[in-house]
């Protein structure tokens, strides 16, 4: 099944709650067709940005060979062509005033995409449409490419530098998943040909230790760890001598996650990075942030503390099968613009891939591919 196809079923929640919100405001002041629709003038932005961002330099994709963006944007059908060729002609259609956009601006807040985003993406679906009749399946493309613009700069997978070892260092509230994403990304960057070495950091949590190390067994990839309550920066110094020691490609870092103590925790992440920096001063060269999509809105305060407490290079967002706030995603890029280097849709090695911003964009809203 490719990545696409999972996160579409998976998502339903959230796509359930766009789409059938979509569906209902224009059903509410809408009427069957009776006139043809006015042709659809040029979309004032790009639906898929397919240039490169301001990517870096080799960013390679942390599972091997995803199967995504294997349809030429070429070959796709373009928006004209699927709105009007299809069978939408007999969609019912509302015409787009004030009133509707300002059900789609509660829809797009209540579906966690923020008060300013929402409000930015109605007046840019709005601009050169007023007064027109618009069926659902138009506002789910028009919305699905707004999406789509928000989010392709910030769709950037893990970039993998010809550093060794590259240090990752992983951060996040406790059970925002961090050990299954190390894990899942430990076991893909290892069937990728890479040599990876996990620390885990979180020495305060037997749990969390005992749950790398099934992971670790799983993907053949050694986890260091340490005696419970002893200096995560320790266990990190010992893990990047053995990385280096081995000609590791990767050391991954677990770290806790107690923002009960935001003092303590500022502290040891600090000192974890002063005691690697010892061994290498451009380490780490990347710091990770897992966010919990089922927290909502509660997402974006988590990344002002963390990157606060840490320099956040990217993000990677979990859950977001069986959760209706999948909107969240919009919201974060759209404010932050941090690179999104992958997302979780559940609890196996493969629920984890790339993000693709196209691919999301049209899920989220309830589309196929
Ligand atoms: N459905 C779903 N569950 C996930 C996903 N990612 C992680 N989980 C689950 O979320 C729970 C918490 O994940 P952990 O990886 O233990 O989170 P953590 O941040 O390491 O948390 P602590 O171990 O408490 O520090 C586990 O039961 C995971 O299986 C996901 O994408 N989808």
């Amino acid at each position: 099944m490719s990545f696409f196809s999972k996160l579409r079923d998976r998502l339903t929640r959230s796509s359930s709650k766009i789409g059938e919100g979509l569906d209902d405001i224009v059903a509410e002041g809408g009427s069957a067709q009776d006139v043809a629709p006015t042709p659809e003038p040029a979309p004032p932005t790009t639906p898929v940005a397919d240039t490169p961002s301001s990517a870096p330099a080799a960013p390679v994709a942390p599972a091997p060979a995803p199967a995504q963006a294997t349809t030429p944007e070429a070959a796709r059908p373009g928006m004209l062509g699927r709105l009007f060729g299809r069978s939408d002609a007999d969609e019912p259609r509302r015409e787009l005033d004030d009133a509707m956009l300002e059900d789609l601006e509660e829809m797009l807040i209540q579906a966690d995409m923020g008060v300013e985003t929402s409000l930015r993406v109605t007046a840019n679906i709005a601009e050169g449409r007023m007064g027109r009749r618009i069926s659902s399946t138009e506002l789910k493309e028009l919305l699905a490419a707004e999406i789509t613009r928000i989010m392709t700069p910030v769709a950037r997978p893990l970039p993998i530098y010809p550093k060794r070892p590259q240090v990752v260092l992983v951060v996040g509230v406790n059970g925002s998943g961090k050990t299954t994403t190390i894990g899942k990304l430990a076991s893909q960057f290892k069937a990728a040909g890479k040599n990876v070495v996990i620390a885990a950091g979180d020495t305060f949590r037997a749990a969390a230790v005992e749950q790398l190390q099934v992971w670790g067994k799983r993907a053949g990839v050694p986890v260091m760890t340490a005696p419970e309550g002893s200096d995560p920066a320790s266990l990190a110094f010992d893990a990047m001598t053995r990385a280096e020691a081995e000609g590791a490609d990767l050391l991954m870092i677990d770290t806790a996650g107690r923002l009960q103590n935001r003092q303590d925790l500022m502290e040891e992440l600090a000192k974890i990075v002063r005691v690697i920096r010892k061994k290498d001063e451009t380490a780490p060269h990347n710091t990770l942030l897992v966010l919990d999509a089922t927290t909502g809105q509660n997402a974006l305060s988590q990344v002002e503390t963390f990157q606060k407490l840490a320099d956040v290079s990217g993000l990677v967002m979990t859950k977001l099968d069986g959760t209706a706030r999948g909107g969240v995603l919009v919201a974060l890029a759209d404010r932050f613009g941090l690179p999104i280097h992958a997302i979780g849709v559940g609890e196996q090695i493969d629920d984890l891939d790339a993000f693709d911003a196209r691919d999301f964009a049209r899920a989220l809203v309830g589309l196929g591919d």
